[in-house]
């Protein structure tokens, strides 16, 4: 095996594509800047403990972990940047008001999400704290599809769904309460036959909703379906009345909703919502609320964001046009160096060309080129 060969789903990324992604990050992070909020660089690695604040099954098998020489503590690679915010808002900030933090940085999976996916995936994020409202859900909904316009997808679906419902519906329930870690294996699938094993000896509301679930699917109207088929619980009914008001709220945005889907069940506690693009099965960018993890660092606080690995977006984008260049000869000469940092301070990219090589940097188009004519270096157009 030749020793450079690079881990599965690990790659190299290559000038043009690199250029697309830090493009979309810059535009992306100034976007988030002009909504006030303000960037964040958690580290790659911390103990594990403060990475996973409150478990999860899923983020477990998904980080990298390693023992620490300096303290003999297991330390994990980040698999996630969410919970390194939260733990930011709730140790460091200390801010008593809402907080808007967001980050973009390398996170580590152990396995790939998909057959394709990236081990390492380039996550960019917004998250809000210190404020229990739909006002900061909504905010966070619209700064998501801003942030796909943004990057040029004109066709987005925004489906939603929401952790509070499988929680009321289990709560009274405890074999249901000790299957919950299947059950949402079972839901995510939509893996009926499975579910109706499962559920069999539940109490028959319990069993009747959960059975429910994954045919609650499709447009708006299924939040009036869902109304009839689960439970008349206060927290359901908070739970799809939330919804409604963030379906209202979506703008040109289409709307779905699938009740059943609990990707994001690792740590969120209420709205949570996907983002779709055409062409990809999977969802580009996820996001919700996940009131708990701020109490699991010692101080409670409300909190709502989203997160998109900008890899991924980058790579469905069509590819970047070699960027106008300008030509110039290596020379020594004061006037000529005034003239290439006098362009370049416009600018203009100012490429001086190495005795005896070609001019073949592929990422550039040259266009221009600075010749000596009579004494002055003339910009002349290449045709
Ligand atoms: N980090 C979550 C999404 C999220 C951000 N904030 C809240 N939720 C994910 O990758 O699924």
């Amino acid at each position: 095996m030749p020793n450079w060969l690079l881990p599965e789903n690990i790659a190299d990324v290559l000038p043009s594509e690199a250029r697309k992604i830090e493009e979309l990050r810059r535009k992306i992070l100034d976007n988030f800047q002009l909504y006030g909020y303000e960037l964040v660089m958690p580290p790659m690695l911390e103990y594990l403990d403060s990475l996973m604040p409150v478990g999860g099954h899923d983020m477990d098998l998904r980080m990298f972990k390693l023992v620490d020489q300096l303290s003999g503590r297991t330390m994990g690679l980040r698999a996630d940047m969410t919970t390194q915010v939260a733990r930011i808002d709730a140790h460091l900030l200390n801010r008593a008001s809402v907080t808007r933090l967001c980050y973009a940085g390398s996170v580590l999976h152990t396995r790939p999400s998909g057959l394709h996916a990236t081990r390492e995936p380039l996550q960019i994020g917004a998250e809000i704290y210190g404020h229990a409202g739909l006002e900061a859900d909504a905010e966070i909904q619209e700064l998501a599809l801003a942030s796909l316009a943004l990057a040029g997808f004109t066709e987005v679906r925004l489906d939603l769904t929401h952790a509070g419902l499988l929680r009321a519906l289990i709560e009274h329930d405890e074999n249901a309460r000790e299957d919950e870690a299947a059950l949402v294996m079972l839901l995510r699938a939509k893996d009926v036959p499975g579910l109706s094993v499962l559920v069999e000896d539940y109490e028959p509301v319990t069993r009747d909703a959960l059975l429910a679930l994954p045919g609650l699917y499709g447009d708006a109207g299924v939040l009036e379906q869902a109304r009839m088929a689960l439970p008349v619980l206060p927290r359901i009914t908070r739970a799809l009345d939330e919804l409604g008001a963030l379906i209202a709220l979506a703008g040109d945005a289409a709307v779905t909703v699938d009740l059943a889907d609990l990707s994001g069940y690792q740590y969120e506690s209420g709205a949570m919502f996907a983002l779709y693009v055409p062409g990809l099965p999977n969802a580009v960018a996820r996001g919700g609320r996940y009131d708990h993890v701020g109490q699991a660092f010692g101080r409670a606080r409300p909190a709502t964001g989203f997160s998109m690995d900008l890899r991924e977006l980058a790579r469905l984008l069509p590819g970047a046009t070699p960027r106008a260049a300008i030509f110039a000869p290596w020379s020594r000469d004061p006037e000529l160096r005034n003239r290439i940092a006098a362009l370049r301070g416009a600018g203009e990219i100012v490429i001086q060309h190495l005795p005896g090589h070609e001019a073949d940097q592929q990422e550039f188009d040259y266009d221009r080129e600075i010749v000596l004519e009579d004494g002055n270096w003339n910009l002349k157009t290449l045709g």
